[in-house]
């Protein structure tokens, strides 16, 4: 019986030293604003989608701090000014100069109203774009929907497939004019590795026949990579590159549709504080392709950890992405 416990006690502190050890002393991908870096994109404008919370809050504050002016495109003003807010403080705190300033090489940031789960606001935010922006260096279409219950958006889609892969469709055709004039420009798509899961299902796009969340989700993702590369093979020639990543599991609000029992939950958190990455550490990879002079005119291409991935076939199958390119013309109706 005593044998038993030391074991179990010993289990116990041989585990827990394990998760702290990975959690310290686990690889840790090198942050880009730190040094030589700072004044990297200075000058350059980057719009972010969803930057109020998460992967997309944590890449605005890293290309804030290498001096970009970042435009925060999220769908609710009150979040997204509240997310500003902290990130001017923050950047104030770290010793940095005021956003916006003379002062120094910290950036600007600007927040914007975009609800992709709606045609008319993401037709209204381009609009007020391409009037009140003279130029757009880099488009970060990060925002996402993981797993909610069936719902549809304004226009009629399933909420995941509309948002994640229909409303970014649009939002990167009607600043494709915008992008070009300012190229060398560069569009970065975040993905996700569970792209793998999902097939683009063309008799049922909507999921009226059937849904599965996680299905729904993954074929989202997929349709972000074929996206990326039928966009990639489109400008060809235009200096506008367009890549796609994924970001590692990262500590977010995405889970925020999982019901997880209340008893559990402190147990998840456990578990995602010590395995998955902090959002600055998923956000390497969306710096990276929106700001290294060692992505410079690499187009069409999946990244992880700041490094290129080799894809499945069926993310590179260019007749589904063509296919998938004029299906989404005719439901986001531009269709020429
Ligand atoms: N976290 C992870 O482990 C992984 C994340 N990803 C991808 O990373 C991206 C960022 O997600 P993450 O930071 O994790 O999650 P968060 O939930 O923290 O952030 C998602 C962002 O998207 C916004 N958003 C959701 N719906 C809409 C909409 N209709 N219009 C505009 N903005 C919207 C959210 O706004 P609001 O706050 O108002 O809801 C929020 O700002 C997603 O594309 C996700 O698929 C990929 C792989 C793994
Ligand atoms: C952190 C955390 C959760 C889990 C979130 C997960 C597991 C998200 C996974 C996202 C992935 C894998 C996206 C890929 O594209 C819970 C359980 C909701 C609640 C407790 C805190």
């Amino acid at each position: 019986m005593a044998i038993a416990t030391v074991a179990a006690l010993l289990a116990a502190l041989g585990g827990a030293l394990w998760l702290a050890a990975r959690r310290f002393v686990g690889p840790t991908v090198q942050r880009l604003h730190g040094g030589g870096n700072s004044g990297l994109m200075h000058g350059k404008t980057v719009l972010i989608t969803g930057a109020n919370s998460g992967l997309g809050r944590a890449t605005a504050a890293e290309l804030l701090r290498l001096g970009a002016r970042v435009i925060m495109g999220c769908r609710d003003r009150d979040r997204a000014e509240e997310a500003a807010g902290q990130l001017r403080r923050e950047l104030r705190q770290a010793g940095g100069p005021e956003p916006g300033s003379d002062a120094g090489e910290a950036g600007e940031l600007v927040v914007k109203e975009l609800d992709l789960a709606s045609l008319r606001s993401v037709r209204a935010f381009c609009q007020e774009m391409l009037q009140e922006e003279p130029r757009l260096d880099v488009l970060i279409n990060n925002a996402g929907i993981f797993q909610c219950p069936y719902m549809k958006t304004e226009d009629g889609f399933e909420m995941q497939f509309g948002v994640n892969h229909l409303g970014h469709f649009l939002l990167t055709n009607l600043l494709l004019g915008l992008l070009k004039s300012s190229a060398p420009s560069r569009i970065v798509v975040v993905s996700s590795k569970l792209y793998k899961y999902g097939d683009i299902n063309f008799e049922d796009l909507n999921s009226e026949q059937s849904y599965n969340k996680s299905f729904c989700y993954s074929r989202s993702k997929l349709a972000n990579i074929l996206f990326t590369r039928e966009l990639a093979r489109r400008l060809e020639g235009t200096n506008v590159t367009v890549n796609v990543l994924h970001p590692g599991i990262v500590r977010t609000n995405l889970g925020r549709h999982i019901h997880i029992p209340l008893l559990v939950k402190p147990l998840f958190n456990l578990v995602s504080w010590a395995f998955f990455k902090s959002p600055v550490e998923g956000a390497q990879t969306s710096v990276y392709l929106a700001s290294s002079p060692e992505v410079e005119g690499v187009s069409g291409k999946y990244f992880g950890d700041c490094k290129e991935v080799e894809l499945l076939p069926k993310a590179m199958d260019e007749s589904v992405a063509r296919k998938l390119w004029d299906i989404s013309e005719v439901m986001v109706g531009i269709l020429k």
